[in-house]
C-alpha cells in the first residue's frame, strides 16, 4: 500500500496568527523611545523574507541585532501563543491529534515559542523543526544556533530531507520560504495558506492557495471539522445590507461579496452562478429565471418584511430556502406611520416649503388634531396591530380590516369589508403584504368611497395603490393627503432618478421607501437574517423560513447530518430510509416535516459509513436537493 503524505506546516501566520519576531519585537521594545522606527525596518525585512526579496538567514540576524529581546520575553511570548493559534487551526485540531504521525512542523521562529503550539497539536519533538536561540550569560538574545540549517537561507528543504519521510511531502505554509521547499524537490504539494496573509508571489509559486485548514483537508480528500470549508461558500449580499450581517457570516468562515444597489434580472443573471447564498433587499427581483441560472444556490434571504420580489415557489421547487426578518423593522415602518399621519394633518410639510421661500403662513385653518380621528388599518399583521397600539394611545379610534382572523388589540374594531373601512375612517394606513392579488386594491372606485377629505397612507409596497388614480383624487381635493413610502417603479440606486404622478401635489408627503431605513431596523435585520443563515447552512435549521417546512434543529454532534429536501409526493420517506438501510448508515435520530409542495427529512447518521453509499440517496425519486453536514 502507498505511503500516506506527511503534512510539513510553517508556523508563522500558519499554525498561528502571528509573526513570532514581530510580537518579541512589540515586547523587547515596550517603553523604547526609538519603537516605531526600529519595528518598521523589522517588519520591512520580515516582508522582504516573506516576500523572497531577502535571503532568509541574512534577514533573521538583521532582525535579531535590533533587538534588545531577553529570555523573559521569550518567556512571556511562549506563555499566551496558545492563544494566538490560527482559527481553522483552532477547528481542526482532531485532525492534528488523529494523525500524529503525518505532521512534522518546520520553522524558520525559535523553539521556546513553537513547542506549546506543537505539544497542543500532538506533535512530537523531534517533528519540530526550528531554530534554537543563543543567550548570552545576563540571558540577552545573541542570536540562534548557527549549526541548524533552518538558521540559513534554503534550509527549510534541507531539515526536511534530514527526517527521510516516506510517501508524498505536503508543504502548507504562507512565506517565500515555504515555498522554496517545493521548488528546491523536498516537497511534492505545496499549498499558499492565505488565511492570515496572502502574499502574491507565495501563491503564484504554489499549486494552489488554501484559505483555510478546512480548504487544504478538502483539497487532500480528508475529512476535517466541516462537511465542506466554508471559506469556498459563496455568500452575495446586494442592496447596501448592513455591515452587521457581513461580520457575522464572515466571522463565521463564509466568504461575503456586496453590491451597493440592486441587480436587474439580466445583471443578477450574470453574477449568481457560483452563488450559494444570495441576500437582497426590496428591489431585486429573484424569478425563476435568477433561479435557473443559480447552479449552486442553496438559500436567499431577503434583509427585510416583504419576499414579493422573491418567486417562493420557484425556490422551493429548486430546494432553495428563503428567509426574511419579519419583524425587525416593524417598529421603525410603525413610527414612520404615525410622524406622516400628524404632518398631513398639520400640513406640516407643504407649510415648511413655504417658510423655506421665505412666506410665512401663520392658520390653523385646515389642520386637526389626531385625537378623536378614526385610523383605518389594512392588514392588521406585525405592522399594522403595532400600529393600532400607538394610534390608540396618541388617542384615535382604531378599525381595522384583514383577510385572516387576527386578534384586535385595545379597543380597535374588525370591520367586514374593506368598503365599510373605507367611509369611517379618518386616516386609511395600508399594512397589507405584497402578493400579486393586491395589485390596486386601492384604485378610483376605493378612493371614491373615502371620506370627502380623509388621508391615505401607504408604506406597504407600490402597487397596491393606483398611483395615477390618486393623484386624480388629491389633485381634485377628494382626498385630503397622502404619504407614499413605496412606489410601483422605484429607482435600483440613489443615483438613479425619480419620477412619478404624485410628485408636486399640495400635501402629500413622498418618502423613498425608507419605511425600515433607521438604523436600528437596519442592523437589526442584518444581525436576524445572518443568523437565520448561519442557522440552516451550518446545522440545516430552517426556523422562519418562509417557503420550506420550518424544523427548528440543534447542532449536529456525534453524528453526520443528511439533508434532503423533496416534492411533496407518496413514498419519499420509504425509498429514502430503504436507501440508507441499503447503504448499511445506523440512524441516530430523524424529522420528517412536509407542507402542500415540499417535504425536509432531516437524518442524523453515525459517522463510520463508507460515503460512496450517500451516491444512493440523490437518486430517491422526488428529491430537490440533498445535503451532508458535520
Ligand atoms: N415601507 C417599508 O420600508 C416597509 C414596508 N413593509 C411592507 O409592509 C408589509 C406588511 O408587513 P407586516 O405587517 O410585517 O406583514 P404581515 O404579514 O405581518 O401582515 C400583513 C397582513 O396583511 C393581511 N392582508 C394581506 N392582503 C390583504 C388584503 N387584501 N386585505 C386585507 N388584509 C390583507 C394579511 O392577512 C396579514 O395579516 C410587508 O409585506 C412589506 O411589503 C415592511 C417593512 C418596511
Ligand atoms: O428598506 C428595505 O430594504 C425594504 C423594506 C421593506 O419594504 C420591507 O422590509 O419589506
Amino acid at each position: 500500500m502507498a505511503d500516506a503524505a506527511t503534512f510539513v506546516f510553517d508556523f508563522d501566520s500558519t499554525l498561528v496568527r502571528i509573526e513570532t519576531l514581530e510580537a518579541l519585537a512589540d515586547l523587547a521594545l515596550a517603553g523604547c523611545p526609538d519603537a516605531a522606527s526600529i519595528r518598521t525596518q523589522i517588519g520591512r525585512l520580515t516582508d522582504q523574507a516573506m516576500a523572497g526579496e531577502l535571503d532568509f538567514g541574512e534577514a533573521l540576524r538583521r532582525r535579531l541585532a535590533l533587538l534588545p529581546l531577553t529570555r523573559e520575553h521569550v518567556a512571556t511570548l511562549a506563555a499566551r501563543i496558545l492563544d494566538e493559534g490560527t482559527p481553522s487551526v483552532r477547528r481542526n485540531l482532531a485532525f492534528f491529534r488523529d494523525n500524529p504521525g503525518r505532521i512534522v512542523i518546520v520553522s524558520g521562529g525559535f523553539r521556546e515559542i513553537i513547542a506549546p503550539v506543537a505539544e497542543r497539536l500532538g506533535v512530537s519533538p523531534d517533528r519540530v523543526l526550528c531554530n534554537d536561540l543563543t543567550y548570552d550569560a545576563s540571558g540577552r538574545v545573541t542570536g540562534v544556533d548557527g549549526t541548524n540549517p533552518l538558521s540559513r537561507a534554503g534550509g527549510k528543504a534541507e531539515a526536511i530531507r534530514g527526517l527521510n519521510l516516506t510517501g508524498p511531502i505536503v508543504m502548507i505554509g504562507d512565506g517565500w520560504t515555504d515555498a522554496e521547499v517545493k521548488l528546491a524537490g523536498a516537497a511534492d504539494r505545496f499549498y499558499a495558506f492565505t488565511e492570515v496573509v496572502r502574499r502574491e508571489p507565495v501563491v503564484a509559486a504554489a499549486d494552489a492557495e488554501v484559505a483555510s485548514m478546512d480548504e487544504l483537508l478538502h483539497a487532500e480528500g480528508l475529512t476535517g471539522r466541516w462537511s465542506y470549508p466554508r471559506s469556498r461558500m459563496k455568500i452575495l449580499l446586494l442592496e447596501n445590507v448592513h455591515p452587521a450581517a457581513v461580520e457575522r457570516l464572515e466571522d463565521a468562515g463564509y466568504t461575503v461579496d456586496t453590491v451597493k444597489g440592486a441587480l436587474d434580472e439580466d445583471e443578477l443573471i450574470a453574477r449568481i452562478r457560483g452563488v450559494h447564498v444570495l441576500g437582497v433587499r426590496s428591489k431585486t427581483q429573484v424569478s425563476a429565471r435568477v433561479l435557473d441560472a443559480a447552479d449552486r444556490l442553496m438559500a436567499v434571504a431577503a434583509f427585510c418584511i416583504g419576499t414579493n420580489q422573491i418567486d417562493l415557489a420557484a425556490a422551493a421547487d429548486r430546494g432553495v430556502a428563503v428567509f426574511n426578518a419579519p419583524y425587525s423593522n416593524t417598529r421603525s415602518v410603525v413610527e414612520l406611520a404615525v410622524g406622516v399621519m400628524i404632518a398631513l394633518m398639520r400640513d406640516v410639510t407643504d407649510k415648511s416649503a413655504a417658510m423655506h421661500r421665505g412666506e410665512w403662513n401663520k392658520s390653523a385653518t385646515g389642520s386637526r388634531e389626531l385625537r378623536g380621528k378614526t385610523l383605518g388599518i389594512v392588514g392588521y399583521g406585525a405592522i399594522g396591530s403595532q400600529l393600532s397600539v400607538l394610534a390608540e394611545s396618541l388617542g384615535m379610534r382604531v378599525v381595522f380590516h384583514d383577510l385572516t382572523e387576527r386578534l384586535a388589540l385595545g379597543n380597535a374594531r374588525r370591520l367586514p369589508s374593506l368598503d365599510v373601512l373605507l367611509a369611517e375612517s379618518d386616516v386609511v394606513s395600508l399594512h397589507v403584504d405584497g402578493r400579486v392579488e393586491n395589485t390596486a386594491i386601492i384604485g378610483a372606485a376605493q378612493l371614491a368611497r373615502m371620506k370627502e377629505g380623509a388621508l391615505l397612507l401607504n408604506l406597504s409596497r407600490g402597487h397596491i395603490v393606483d398611483v395615477g388614480a390618486l393623484s386624480q383624487a388629491l389633485g381634485s381635493g377628494r382626498i385630503g393627503g397622502a404619504a407614499v413610502d413605496v412606489f410601483p417603479e422605484e429607482p435600483a440606486t440613489n443615483a438613479d432618478p425619480f419620477d412619478s404622478p404624485l410628485r408636486g401635489l399640495k400635501n402629500v408627503i413622498l418618502t423613498p421607501h425608507i419605511g425600515g431605513s433607521t438604523e436600528e431596523a437596519q442592523e437589526a435585520i442584518g444581525e436576524f437574517a445572518a443568523d437565520r443563515l448561519l442557522a440552516y447552512l451550518n446545522r440545516g435549521d430552517t426556523t422562519f423560513c418562509v417557503n420550506l417546512p420550518n424544523v427548528q434543529l440543534a447542532e449536529v454532534s456525534g453524528a453526520h447530518r443528511i439533508l434532503h429536501i423533496h416534492r411533496n409526493q407518496p413514498g419519499v420517506l420509504a425509498d429514502l430510509n430503504r436507501a440508507l438501510a441499503a447503504a448499511g448508515l445506523n440512524i441516530l435520530g430523524q424529522h420528517l416535516k412536509t407542507d402542500e409542495r415540499t417535504g425536509y427529512v432531516i437524518t442524523d447518521v453515525d459517522r463510520d459509513y463508507d460515503p460512496q453509499a450517500l451516491d444512493g440517496l440523490k437518486t430517491v425519486a422526488g428529491t430537490l436537493r440533498f445535503r451532508l453536514l458535520y
